[in-house]
């Protein structure tokens, strides 16, 4: 997914009220990491903002920083520093015009086996982000999750409740649903916990001292790029989001696991897509401040069954490989996460409030962004796994 260099971006770009775009100076934490890099290309193709790019890796932004010769050289800085610990962030969110916040622990597999990680990573790391923001009078757009919505309240209701089929029931909305998590001793919810919490937190900085603030909660955003690949770009025994499982499971040619029956349903999304609504957001602070936003695609719902099979399907196609005899297997979710796992049932996002604000809309159906992402990954590791294979016997 190398950036194309002959995508220069116009001189003069305008946004959603007719005014032209300022040059911004970005800071962007978790710039090297599945979204960050994916808004680093959009940013340097396709506008004249510059990005300090914040991260403890830039693996998935090399691309953008090499060679010096690349046409938006000096548009892109890393810095390599992690947010926990290192004082030259204040001065980073001091000298650029927005800070981006997507630095986070953000895999379920590590919500109930790492939850201090995860509360701090979520909560403690992202607050000295917020108070620099606020006291220096910087604009924050803050990554949150779809997960601050917990349960549907649908789930709650017996299962053969005609009131389960009324929209009222589970459709996601920004003002007026609940967070519905479980008990404290399912740490599956701490990640949801933290980022709740800091959602409030931010609310509050925007109310009381005037912070100028967007919160993003997206939608399982998927695309190339996405975690890791276990034992080729990652730990063997990590465990990523199940776009990289499923695609793992697929190149070795193993069955896909399916978290208790694979009942649950997701709505996913293209991160291209996805990344349309940052930019916005973006350039658009008039419409965009003060607001949450849930940014997903309504139209692509289905079960974690329903997408295994459809995966199977499109890896078939582009791979050129018959699927295997059984491709799908049960697991429980004690056994795949351990103790404290928990899921949510369901996950339509409303999308009045982004449709207002932005006008914006998801263009990609799930056939057509499973295909171009099992094709980047099939290109990006199947080499590299069949290797990782043979290895072994050849010892
Ligand atoms: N991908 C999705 O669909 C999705 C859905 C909901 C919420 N989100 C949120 O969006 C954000 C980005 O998600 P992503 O999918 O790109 O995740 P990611 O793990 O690919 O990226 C996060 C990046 O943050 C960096 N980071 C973490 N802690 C850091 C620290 N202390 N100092 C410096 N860098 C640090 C990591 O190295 C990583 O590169 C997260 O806040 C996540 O909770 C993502
Ligand atoms: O992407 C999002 O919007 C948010 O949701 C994700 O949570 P979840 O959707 O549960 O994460 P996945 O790991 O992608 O799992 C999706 C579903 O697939 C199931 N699964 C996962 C992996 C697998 O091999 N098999 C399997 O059945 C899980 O149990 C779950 O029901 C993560 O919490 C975050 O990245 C993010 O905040």
């Amino acid at each position: 997914m190398t950036s194309s260099p002959s995508s220069s971006p116009s001189p003069v770009r305008l946004d959603l009220d007719g005014n032209t775009i300022k040059p911004l100076t970005i800071c962007m934490i978790g710039a090297g990491g599945f979204i960050g890099s994916h808004l680093c290309e959009k940013l340097m193709n396709e506008t004249n903002h510059t990005v300090l790019a914040v991260d403890v890796y830039n693996d998935k932004i090399k691309h953008l920083l090499e060679p010096e010769s690349a046409p938006w050289t000096g548009r892109i800085q890393f810095h390599r520093l992690n947010i926990k610990n290192d004082s030259r962030l204040e001065g980073l969110i001091k000298c650029s015009d927005l800070t981006i916040n997507l630095a986070a622990i953000c895999t379920p597999a590590d919500y109930n086996t790492r939850p201090l990680d995860t509360i701090y990573s979520n909560f403690i790391d992202a607050l000295p982000v917020v108070k620099y923001c606020s006291e220096n009078n910087k604009r924050l757009i803050h990554f949150s999750t779809c997960e601050v919505y917990g349960k549907t309240i649908g789930s709650y209701l017996p299962k053969d409740s005609p009131l389960r089929q009324d929209p009222a029931y589970y459709i996601l909305k920004e003002d007026t649903s609940p967070c519905i998590f479980g008990s404290v001793e399912k740490q599956r919810w701490s990640y949801a916990c933290a980022k709740q919490l800091i959602e409030r937190i931010i609310y509050a900085e925007g109310a009381e001292n005037g912070l100028e603030f967007t919160i993003v909660r997206p939608f399982n955003w998927i695309g190339p790029r996405m975690d890791f690949i276990p034992g080729i770009d990652g730990p063997s025994e990590g465990v990523p989001r199940v776009l990289a499982c499923f695609s793992n499971n697929l190149l070795r040619r193993e069955p896909l696991k399916l978290v208790d029956g694979g009942e649950s349903q997701r709505t996913f999304i293209y991160i291209k897509d996805a990344i349309e609504a940052v930019l916005l957001m973006i350039e658009n602070p008039a419409r965009a401040s003060g607001h949450i936003f849930n940014v997903g695609n309504p139209n692509n719902e289905v079960t974690v069954r329903q997408l295994a099979e459809m995966m199977t399907q499109v890896y078939s196609k582009v791979s050129g490989e018959d699927s295997i005899e059984t491709p799908t297997v049960d697991v429980s979710s004690k056994e795949f996460y351990g103790e404290g796992y928990d899921d949510s049932d369901k996950r339509i996002p409303d999308m009045t409030i982004i449709n207002k604000q932005l006008g914006w809309n998801p263009k990609t159906s799930l056939w057509d962004l499973l295909e171009s992402t099992l094709t980047y990954q099939h290109r990006t590791y199947a080499e590299a796994i069949k290797q990782a294979i043979a290895k072994p016997a050849a010892n």
